[in-house]
């Protein structure tokens, strides 16, 4: 990505912004090809979230993740440029497109703080292979909006996106970025009422065994030694009187999880997945990569005297804390793989949730030059925290113990910029909504010693929340 400074253009007028996207058109006619230009300038108090609902139209892509602890969330919609990839490659291929997208990149204005300007959002499903007819996204999906707000600490940001061929019309598009400019710098959300929030008619559960004889079944092939955890999850489909409003949805999970990522991606044909996710895969700022093993998990309390004593069982239950060392294992095996020798804490902690608490140990390492976010994602995805160990035997036995598909479910939802910054949220705690169908998803891991009773027990508090979030 090239980045003009902003002294080359001080002002910020239609002229200013012709004079840019001259620069652009330029650039497009030596290289023979559109360049994608980008103007990210800063502008007072704007809540993302709020933004997207104002302007949500349902056949437009859209993405938005927030974790409210950090002060940090980001919104964006209407592909300016977008990519659909399946198979085993499809981390390289999303990679590849990204880094062709970030070479006829131009980009101007407050580009001063880390990782403001144009981002890619993205989304990879559990499964690499999975039709989008079932999943309701492709198994990569990746795109440039053509809006994007976004909040750092303090600091508000609004990017508008254009692409610049040899022979746009730069005068409509200048007006175009100078208008996106002035509605997000004194932003007016929608005041329209949604009316009445919709209510659940009935639950199905989506199996076709029930979940309790799949954990035996799991049991009996750790017992076999065929592997030694596997992860299973329940769907169950809320249907509701009248459509759900998924973005409020998130709200409500935003208010209730502020240390977790809540996001929403919709594909652009009605269809949101949303949720509000603990889990990091992996995330990259100034070159340390973080990642964590997140498994292992006890109700809270209702005091804080009960709280703490279930902490503290949780922390020497032998089952938690063989769950939870695979989950290390793996990543150290993988993350070693790619030359990456991390920093491991020496004990768990615990992440106390709203409704669950589980054991935590954060990974963090130095990452090595030339290597990708999107690499550490593809050596990762899945880590025996939503998927199994060894993941080779025990991946591919969770399609028919589960009798559905995952589709984004355990898959990933995040974004990255031009120089690699990004963050990759693992899609659990989450449901897909189609109208007024909400298919919710819950999964807890299975090892020796695990109860299939209290594995349902755990899937159900876990549904909990989310079906208090959607009506
Ligand atoms: C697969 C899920 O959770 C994983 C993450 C944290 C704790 C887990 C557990 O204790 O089983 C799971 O491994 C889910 O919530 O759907």
């Amino acid at each position: 990505m090239e980045v003009i400074p902003p002294e080359r253009f001080p002002e910020r007028n239609a002229r200013a912004f012709v004079d840019f996207l001259t620069y652009c058109q330029e650039v497009a006619r030596k290289k023979k090809r559109p360049q994608l230009a980008s103007v990210c300038l800063r502008v007072k108090h704007i809540d993302p979230l709020a933004v997207l609902e104002s302007i949500y139209e349902e056949q437009q892509l859209h993405f938005y993740l927030e974790r409210p602890q950090d002060e940090e969330a980001l919104a964006g919609a209407e592909a300016v440029v977008e990519g659909r990839f399946s198979g085993q490659n499809r981390f390289t291929e999303v990679r590849e497109f990204a880094a062709d997208i970030s070479e006829n990149t131009i980009a101007v204005g407050d580009l001063g703080a880390s990782s403001t300007g144009p981002k890619f959002f993205c989304a990879f499903t559990f499964e690499e292979d999975v039709s989008s007819e079932e999943a309701g996204f492709h198994p990569a999906t990746v795109f440039v909006p053509r809006w994007q707000v976004e909040r750092r600490g303090g600091a508000f940001y609004a990017v508008a996106n254009t692409l610049i061929a040899a022979d746009s019309d730069l005068n409509a598009l200048a007006a175009r970025i100078l208008g996106a400019h002035g509605k997000f710098s004194g932003f007016s959300y929608s005041s329209v009422n949604t009316g009445e929030p919709p209510k659940v008619m009935k639950t199905t559960e989506v199996r076709s065994k029930p979940f309790e004889a799949s954990v035996v079944e799991a049991l009996e092939s750790i017992a076999g030694e065929d592997y030694e955890k596997i992860v299973l999850s329940r769907a169950i489909d809320a249907t509701a009187d009248k459509s759900f409003i998924p973005l409020e949805t998130v709200n409500r999970l935003r208010e209730r999880f502020p240390s977790c990522f809540c996001f929403s991606i919709n594909n652009g044909e009605g269809q949101s997945f949303i949720g509000a996710t603990p889990e990091r895969l992996v995330g990259c700022r100034d070159e340390i990569l973080e990642t964590e093993a997140l498994a292992g998990s006890a109700k809270r309390g209702s005091n804080a005297r009960e709280d703490a004593q279930r902490a503290a069982e949780l922390l020497s239950s032998d089952k938690d804390l063989r769950e939870h060392r695979m989950v290390i294992e793996s990543i150290r095996q993988r993350l070693s793989d790619l030359g990456i020798e991390p920093d491991i804490a020496d004990f768990p902690q615990i992440l106390k949730l709203a409704n669950v608490q589980h054991l935590r140990t954060p990974i963090q390492a130095r990452i090595p030059e030339g290597l990708h976010l999107l690499d550490v994602a593809k050596a990762l995805h899945p880590t025996p925290a939503v998927g199994g160990r060894p993941r080779a035997k025990a991946v591919p036995q969770i399609a028919s113990l589960e009798g559905f598909s995952r589709g984004l479910f355990a898959g990933l939802v995040g974004w990255f910029d031009m120089a690699g910054q990004g963050d990759l949220a693992v899609g659990i705690r989450s449901g897909l909504f189609s109208g007024n169908v909400a298919r919710l998803y819950a999964g807890a891991g299975i090892v020796r010693g695990s109860d299939p009773d209290r594995e349902r027990a755990e899937t159900d508090m876990k549904l909990r929340a989310l079906e208090e979030a959607i009506q």
